[in-house]
């Protein structure tokens, strides 16, 4: 799909490297649909010095991966302010898109996209992954083993089938991974804001919160990161599970409260626990490195060359549509029916 002949070439800000579609960005380029403006900065400071040239006079989008926060920091006022006033659309390639202040966007008439649907398989298998991993306590015995103490007096595990799951953020994610545990036997019940549709449940069972939190054998966190669900799960939460309970996060590691989770773990409360992803990434909380019931997984949830080149795709696909009609496949949830001027 080429330019149609009034339409003009739209400057775009590449933010990070395209790792994989290299050919979708290509044809973006050859089609006239855009021209590269690449980024010399790697820190925050040096990036807004560098949009202080006018480096980046003219830019009509921007395509960012989760990796360019190190060179642009949070995508917020300050640095939105820093930009030309001619950016209108930026192309994110990921599901969450916690690093960016889409309220900031809306006020400025900037318009976001995420990449929804195309990381559910691989995100859901690190889910189920971990699941296994925290109720086997296999952490302990692979860690005892890399010690030479054979097992290394893992406790008994336990079996998913009939334990009851309950999924927090029945999304994408969270309905793709309940398709997983079918087959493991694990009953689940869930919680929205709101109840999806029948169809959309497969069979989970919608409860509230706090029923959840009483219920679940095993919680999985499969929520966005925004300041409604920060630390959405700390002290009083805990108090309110089942003793022994397992959680599972590969949502993003700010929705759990890590202090609140070291305690609980050191006290008995949870048992066991499966993590793809950490409240200061790439640091992760010294007590969770130091207990063998934490199974650690550096936020791999997306981490395959299928689903990594599907998400660089989308988000391409979005920065298309942004170029040449001005529309957006998958505008951010946030933003719908806001007007954009
Ligand atoms: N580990 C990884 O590599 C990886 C990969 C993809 C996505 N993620 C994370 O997983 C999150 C979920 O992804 P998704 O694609 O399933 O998103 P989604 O938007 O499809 O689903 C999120 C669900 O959470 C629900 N929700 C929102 N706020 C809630 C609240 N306060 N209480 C209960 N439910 C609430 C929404 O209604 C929605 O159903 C993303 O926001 C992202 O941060 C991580």
């Amino acid at each position: 799909m080429g330019p149609s002949p009034e339409q003009t070439i739209k400057k775009v800000l590449l933010i990070g490297e395209i790792d994989h579609a290299h050919d979708a960005w290509k044809s973006l380029e050859e089609d006239g649909v855009v021209e590269t403006v690449h980024v010399k900065a790697t820190n925050r400071a040096d990036f807004l010095q560098e949009a202080g040239t006018g480096a980046f006079e003219g830019i009509y989008a921007v395509y960012r991966n989760l990796p360019s926060v190190s060179i642009t920091g949070r995508i917020d006022a300050e640095l939105l302010e820093a930009l030309p006033r001619s950016l209108k659309f930026i192309c994110h390639v990921g599901a969450g898109y916690d690093q960016i202040d889409v309220h900031a966007c809306s006020a400025r008439s900037i318009r976001v996209s995420n990449v929804p649907t195309a990381p559910d398989d691989a995100t859901a298998d690190v889910n189920m992954f971990l699941i296994i991993g925290a109720l086997r306590g296999f952490n302990c015995g692979m860690a005892g083993l890399r010690r030479g103490e054979w097992k290394g007096g893992a406790p008994l595990g336990h079996d998913p089938q009939g334990k009851i799951l309950g999924i927090l953020g029945m999304g994408g994610i969270g309905r793709t991974l309940k398709r997983r545990t079918d087959a493991f036997g694990m009953k689940v019940i869930y919680h929205n804001r709101t109840r999806l549709p029948e169809s959309l449940e497969a069979g989970a069972a919608y409860v509230g919160f706090d029923e959840l939190l009483a219920r679940a054998d095993v919680i999985s966190l499969n929520l966005p990161l925004n300041k409604h669900t920060h630390h959405i799960i700390s002290t009083a939460e805990f108090a309110k599970m089942k003793d022994g309970v397992v959680i599972v996060n590969t949502a993003r590691g700010a929705v759990i409260d890590e202090d609140a989770l070291v305690k609980a773990l050191d006290s008995g409360k949870v048992r066991s626990v499966g993590l793809d992803v950490f409240e200061n990434e790439p640091e992760v909380h010294p007590g969770l490195m130091a207990n063998d019931h934490v199974m650690l997984v550096p936020h791999m949830g997306t981490h395959t060359y299928e689903t990594q080149t599907a998400m660089e795709c989308w988000c391409i696909d979005n920065l298309r549509m942004a170029c040449t009609i001005g529309e957006l496949k998958s505008l951010v949830p946030e933003q719908a029916g806001l007007s954009f001027t």
